[in-house]
């Protein structure tokens, strides 16, 4: 039975301490052992390729369906579709976000080997609702905001990604907060579903 933690039991540090993270939800055991399993083989028969941006090359290997944003050229447009392995799991992520199904245009998949994560960013703005499933090992999202303070000032939070669960990023922690994960020793594999913006919809 998935259990919802609201805040996702994330801790923050600093000045928005009394605050938390508004619109950070974490689901866990959304998907079974065996489910985790045929996901990680289907990511790993996927055409995977680094992530580039802007002519450097990333660790972490990717894969878009449905809407595509090219990083490296910032292209954005449809690409192929959804394969059908990814429906079953699509329809649960919008069904615990509270979301249409067909709202969720967007997959990407992605393996970090060991040594690679994410670095310090805002998902794009073509992009509204993001929900992410966690497969294969454990990871930390570290959150950071800027504060007031000045250019240096952050306001930091964390939130613990078990595997087979998933969490949703809207509203504050989607628009004002920055999330990164560090480089871990062991791999592990991620698939977030995005819904399109009104920014999205007027360049699709
Ligand atoms: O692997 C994850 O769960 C995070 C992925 C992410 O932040 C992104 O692709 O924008
Ligand atoms: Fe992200």
């Amino acid at each position: 039975m998935a259990t919802q933690s609201d805040l996702f039991g994330a801790s923050v540090d600093g000045p928005s301490a009394e605050g938390g993270v508004a619109g950070l939800s974490a689901w866990d055991g959304v998907v079974t052992s065996g489910e985790e399993a045929a996901l990680i083989a289907a990511i790993d028969a996927c055409a995977l390729s680094p992530f580039r941006f802007q002519g450097w090359e990333g660790k972490r290997l990717t894969a878009s369906f449905g809407w595509r944003y090219d990083f490296d050229t910032g292209a954005f447009g449809p690409t192929e579709p959804m394969p059908d392995w990814l429906l079953p799991v699509r329809d649960r992520a919008a069904a615990l976000a509270g979301l249409a199904v067909d709202a969720l245009v967007q997959a990407l998949v992605i393996r970090y080997d060991p040594g690679a994560g994410i670095g310090w960013h805002r998902d794009r703005p073509q992009f509204e609702h993001v929900i992410g499933l966690s497969l294969g090992s454990a990871a930390t999202l570290r959150l950071r905001r800027r504060t007031a303070a000045g250019r240096s000032g952050f306001a930091r939070a964390s939130a613990p990604l078990t595997p087979r669960g998933l969490y949703h990023l809207t509203g504050d922690v989607r628009q004002l907060w920055e999330h990164s994960i560090a480089p871990g020793d062991v791999p592990r594999w991620s698939i977030t579903f995005r819904s399109l913006s009104e920014t999205g919809r007027r360049a699709a």
